[in-house]
């Protein structure tokens, strides 16, 4: 079973708010449905929120420890994110991929201390009658805080955990995560020895950028891939491109 993140800096615009990146989107689509159609194996999407979510989540204040409790500023990001789920879903189901939509905000919460819990048996059973859910960063009822921010980072880690997902891939706007030179970090397995170069993101991101991907990623028992656009097919055939996380 395969857990894969389309990044919102990849599938949006992401310094311009609630514009699609339409070619991108139907790139990265058109791998998910080679790889389905070749009989990969199962797979969970989750995509970000790039420009959809992240600016409404900015506006009202809201991150993944300050929340909100206005349910019109709570809509309005959910509503943003899920106008972009349509257009993931509609580009997937062009390709004959049978994909169907799974809501954070309806499903999941946090605990007081920010702990998430999202059950996952509706994406099993959603996997076991031959579908490819989708889920997507939202905001979610949190105790104490009225509703904050989980980023599709953290959703691919609970997934992943829960499902006991045998390989985990990050497509985002960069080839990995690159060093001071520029240059890909084929390996990170300790968050000091890469964290002068881990920043947030150049775009408005409520969730951490780079830094708290790598932070995510480093708590999970499994490995995962960070890598871009240009090497998703490599990643769903079974390569590891880009940045392995240890
Ligand atoms: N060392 C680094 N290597 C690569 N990217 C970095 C680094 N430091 C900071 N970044 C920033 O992190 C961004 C990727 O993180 P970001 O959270 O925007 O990605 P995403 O998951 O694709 O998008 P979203 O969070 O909208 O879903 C890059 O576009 C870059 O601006
Ligand atoms: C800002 C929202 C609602 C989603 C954040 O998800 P991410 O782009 O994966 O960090």
């Amino acid at each position: 079973m395969i857990v894969l993140k389309l990044g919102g800096s990849v599938i949006t615009e992401k310094d311009r708010p609630e514009t699609l990146d339409g070619d991108a989107l139907e790139r990265a689509a058109d791998a998910i449905a080679a790889a389905l159609e070749a009989g990969r194996e199962d797979l969970v999407i989750v995509h970000g929120g790039g420009s959809f979510g992240h600016h409404n989540a900015s506006e009202h204040g809201v991150s993944t420890t300050a929340g909100t409790h206005d349910a019109d500023a709570a809509l309005a990001i959910h509503g943003a994110m899920k106008t972009l789920n349509q257009f993931v879903l509609r580009r997937l189901l062009e390709r004959d991929v049978q994909a169907v939509p799974v809501h954070p905000f309806s499903a999941a919460h946090r605990a007081r201390d920010g702990t998430l819990e999202l059950p996952t048996g509706q994406v099993e059973t959603m996997l076991g009658e031959g579908f490819v859910p989708v889920l997507h960063g939202d905001v979610v009822a949190h105790a104490g805080a009225g509703a904050t921010i989980v980023s599709g980072d953290e959703l691919v880690a609970e997934l992943a955990a829960a499902l006991d997902a045998d390989r985990i891939g990050l497509c985002s706007t960069v080839p990995g995560v690159l060093d001071d030179a520029d240059a890909v970090i084929d390996r990170i397995d300790e968050f000091d020895a890469v964290a002068d170069v881990l920043g947030a993101s150049d775009a408005t991101d409520v969730t951490g950028g780079m830094a708290g991907k790598v932070r995510t990623l480093l708590a999970l028992e499994a490995e995962a891939s960070i890598f871009g656009l240009e090497t998703l097919a490599a990643f769903l055939e079974g390569e590891n491109p880009g940045t392995t996380i240890d």
